[in-house]
């Protein structure tokens, strides 16, 4: 596997409008996402945040503007110009998802759940089941894997979801308000293991909030106010780009 090179852009997303109805979500939002960036998205109820970030994870199609994929280890892709299949397959391999609830399946383990996703990518199931254990030791759920995600508490959950969003080895990691239903100490630890996992790995976070405690602890805050980028830290902090 080839690494990316050290500020090229993983994702670059060029003027991408979107409007529900009458209700215009996002009017002509570009933004790049480099490897071991780990970027708040950040702004005000119906800003615009979690239809930005479908778009950039192909969750949603903008009515106009495109976005670029560079990952390591396939050609740059033009996710807008995917068909669903492709976008799919894409999210499954290239991407990883922790949401503030509901990704994880009750009826499975933490487990099952984390091994799902490797299955899905046609991992054998006891090496599935192997990896997924590994994955959740890492992020300190020894032994927890046979139990079922209502079993859990809520930090823990958000914990698998973070081992089921990252043991593909996404290039890419989306939260959307990863941390709303916890408690602050709580959201601290789930922050920092989401942040472990970009640190020198080459890649990328991009975390929907509205908590400024977790936007502080990103490298990068990109506020959106009426479906556009008023403010982005990468631009008044001198970084290279
Ligand atoms: N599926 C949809 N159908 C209709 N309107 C939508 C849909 N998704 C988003 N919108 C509208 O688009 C605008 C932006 O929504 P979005 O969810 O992206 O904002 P947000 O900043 O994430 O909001 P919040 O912080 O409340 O989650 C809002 O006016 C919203 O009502």
């Amino acid at each position: 596997m080839s690494v990316s090179l050290p500020g090229r852009p993983l994702l670059a997303a060029a003027n991408l409008t979107k409007s529900y109805g009458n209700s215009t979500a996002l009017a002509g939002v570009s933004l790049e996402v480099r490897p071991g960036e780990a970027t708040a998205v950040m702004g005000a109820s119906g800003s615009g945040k979690t239809t930005l970030l479908h778009c950039l994870a192909g969750i949603v199609l903008p009515d106009a503007g495109g976005v670029r994929y560079a990952g390591a280890g396939a050609a740059p892709a033009e996710i807008t110009a995917l068909d669903d299949e492709a976008r799919s397959a894409l999210r499954r391999t290239e991407f990883g998802f922790v949401f503030q609830q509901g990704l994880l399946i009750p009826e499975l383990t933490a487990g099952e759940n984390v091994a799902l996703a490797l299955m899905l990518n046609g991992t054998p199931r006891p090496t599935a089941e192997q990896q997924a254990a590994t994955a959740l030791a890492s992020l300190g759920l020894t032994g927890m894997e046979g139990r079922r995600i209502g079993e859990l508490s809520g930090g823990q959950a958000q914990r698998v979801a973070i081992a089921r969003a990252q043991v593909n080895g996404a290039r890419v990691l989306f939260a959307d308000e990863p941390t709303g239903a916890l408690d602050s100490r709580t959201s601290a630890d789930v922050m920092a293991l989401l942040l472990q996992s970009v640190a020198g790995t080459g890649r990328a976070l991009v975390v929907v909030t509205h908590d400024p405690e977790v936007a502080r602890w990103c490298s990068r805050v990109v506020t959106l106010a009426d479906g556009r980028v008023i403010a982005d830290t990468a631009d008044t902090a001198g970084v290279a780009r």
